[in-house]
């Protein structure tokens, strides 16, 4: 974090500012849900019925604890199980136990040799994606057996339509020099794409349509377990105990997703957001989704309430900056936020104002809870990150109203924290309690992670990827494809191409930082990893989901937080 505002053009005070301003509109679509998860809001919640869930779910859960940790004839058995417990949406709940086995099966693969040479493709497959996915520096080199004398992958892996899927889901774990996946994956998808679907069960045919689309790597947990709780169900070998708990378990969490949601609409309601800040989208209900996706388990309560709440505020400063306000309005407005004072409002136009009263507001909220917990000094790094978000949105502001493209080197580094990735990440570390230590804060916030930075370029290059064409319609600052094809005088798909590849690269950074041993809690890595994924989902299909909210966001919020799963 280091970006400081300079060369301000200097400001006649807005307030005094006589003449009509002209102002662009986003013509931002309203809110698709409205009030629709105000009647979740109130905690009537039957207890008795509660009660009896936990109980259940607390005996389903110490059934799957014994399997697991039982012994079994084959490691395949185990790897097996813990896929389908992770798959099911459930290892948050195993995750020691899940550490303990995959350990145990990593020590006799590769540190006694007990591997099998004969392992098929799918448990070869299988073992490195679920190793590589616990931080284990397992080589690709496992796979050069199935590959014939001219290295190519075997043709006779075609029929093997389990193992290519296997194959491809574990392509994602890549990591930089890893060519033989970049082969696999490229193998893979022909083949996959191609599949006769008469000679694959249809349960199998399902799934390799849904992981072309969406691998589980870069897929939202809880979004993939109720996809795969549907087609494990229709699986004949199923077990009843790991099924009937993926589903209680699914819908005790949507209900308290709900209630959660249910209570931010309230909040937003009395703030009276939609009234007071009508040039803004008013997206909560994404952003909650959003935020759900990065902090999904029932005890980041805290932690989703006060990221939404902030998001939801960061929203109205984006299309502030992007849209609505003159340069001259930014300009005092950076600068009161800089001070952070409530004096400082005086020199603002009435709808800054308001604005900026509701920051202050929310974080006094903020720090006296913080303070009742001792943990004051989680404050000042939130407040110091807002303050650098907005430096990056003034920095692109001052881009647009000069019309200057800037290159790629001056354009990442400010467009990479105004996604607000930094910001999120920093400001979720405030609901997280003692978890979290100052070592964690500074890391994070001063020490420019090299993961951080990588869920920033997927964040920031799928977005314009999507959202370029109605921005520059609108009018907004240069995006990296327009900065892209001018630096380098290349057509915009030329761009683009180049763009998505730096994606891809930027998933092997974050594979690799995931290796053990980490410098911070893998705890924390994951919720970065959790935060690209969010992006993944949100702009896989090069479209602006977010701002147009009523289609796949909306079928996704609906499979998430509105319809439960049928028992
Ligand atoms: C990290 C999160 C969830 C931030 C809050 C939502 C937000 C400001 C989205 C910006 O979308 P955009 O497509 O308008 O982005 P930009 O203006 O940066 O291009």
């Amino acid at each position: 974090m280091s970006l400081q505002i300079s060369a301000i053009p200097s400001p006649s005070p807005a307030h005094e500012t006589s003449h009509v301003v002209e102002r662009r509109s986003g013509n931002f679509h309203p809110s698709i849900w409205g009030d629709y998860f105000l009647k979740y809001a109130s905690d009537s919640n039957s207890m008795s019925c509660l009660a009896t869930t936990e109980e259940r779910i607390g005996r389903l859960k110490a059934e799957v604890r014994k399997m697991l940790t039982g012994a079994m004839d084959k490691p395949l058995q185990k790897l097996n199980l813990i896929d389908q417990i992770q798959c099911l949406g459930l290892a948050y709940h195993f995750e020691m136990e899940i550490d303990e086995q995959l350990a145990q099966i990593h020590r006799s693969y590769f540190e006694f040799h007990c591997g099998d040479d004969n392992d098929d493709l799918h448990t070869t497959a299988l073992l490195f994606r679920l190793l590589r996915q616990q931080g284990y520096n397992i080589s690709c080199e496992i796979f050069n057996k199935f590959k014939d004398k001219e290295g190519n992958f075997s043709k006779s892996l075609i029929a093997d339509v389990q193992g290519l899927l296997s194959l491809f889901e574990a392509c994602h774990l890549g990591f930089h020099g890893d060519d033989i996946l970049n082969d696999a994956l490229a193998f893979t998808i022909t083949h996959l794409e191609s599949i006769d679907k008469g000679i694959v069960s249809r349960n199998l045919g399902k799934q390799v349509s849904h992981a072309l689309n969406q691998p589980i790597h870069k897929g939202l947990p809880r979004l993939e377990a109720r996809h795969y709780i549907q087609l494990y169900q229709e699986e004949p070998s199923h077990n009843e105990v790991l099924l009937s708990l993926s589903k209680l378990d699914f819908n005790l969490l949507q209900e308290q997703h709900q209630k959660e949601l249910g209570n931010i609409t309230r909040w937003w309601k009395d703030l009276d957001g939609k009234r007071k800040f009508p040039f803004a989208r008013d997206r909560l209900v994404e952003l909650f989704f959003w935020m759900s996706g990065v902090y999904f388990e029932p005890e980041y309560e805290a932690t989703r309430k006060i990221l939404t709440k902030v998001m939801a505020i960061v929203q109205v400063f984006d299309d502030m900056y992007d849209v609505y306000a003159t340069l001259e309005e930014l300009v005092v407005f950076t600068e009161a936020i800089e001070r952070w004072d409530v004096d400082a409002k005086d020199g603002l136009p009435e709808y800054m104002r308001v604005c900026y009263q509701t920051l202050l507001d929310l974080y006094d909220e903020f720090g006296y809870e913080l303070t009742r917990k001792g943990q004051s000094y989680h404050l000042f790094y939130a407040k110091e990150l807002m303050k650098n978000h907005l430096r990056t949105y003034f920095a692109e502001a001052k881009w647009f109203h000069q019309n200057h493209i800037p290159t790629m080197e001056q354009y990442m580094p400010i467009a990479s924290t105004s996604t607000g990735c930094e910001l999120l990440l920093g400001t979720s570390l405030l609901g997280m309690g003692d978890i979290v230590t100052k070592k964690d804060f500074d890391w994070l916030v001063f020490s420019d992670p090299k993961m951080v930075k990588a869920s920033e370029v997927v964040a920031r290059l799928m977005g314009d990827i999507a959202g370029h064409k109605m921005e520059q319609k609108r009018g907004h600052s240069a995006s990296s494809v327009e900065c892209f094809m001018k630096q380098y005088g290349v057509t915009e798909e030329e761009a683009k191409d180049n763009l998505r590849k730096q994606v891809v690269d930027a998933w092997k950074d974050m594979n690799e930082e995931v290796r053990r041993p980490t410098t911070v809690p893998k705890l924390l890595l994951m919720r970065i990893l959790n935060l690209a994924r969010v992006y993944h989902v949100v702009y896989n299909d090069e479209k602006d989901n977010y701002s147009h909210a009523g289609t796949k966001f909306k079928e996704n919020v609906t499979t998430l937080l509105v319809d439960p799963l049928p028992m």
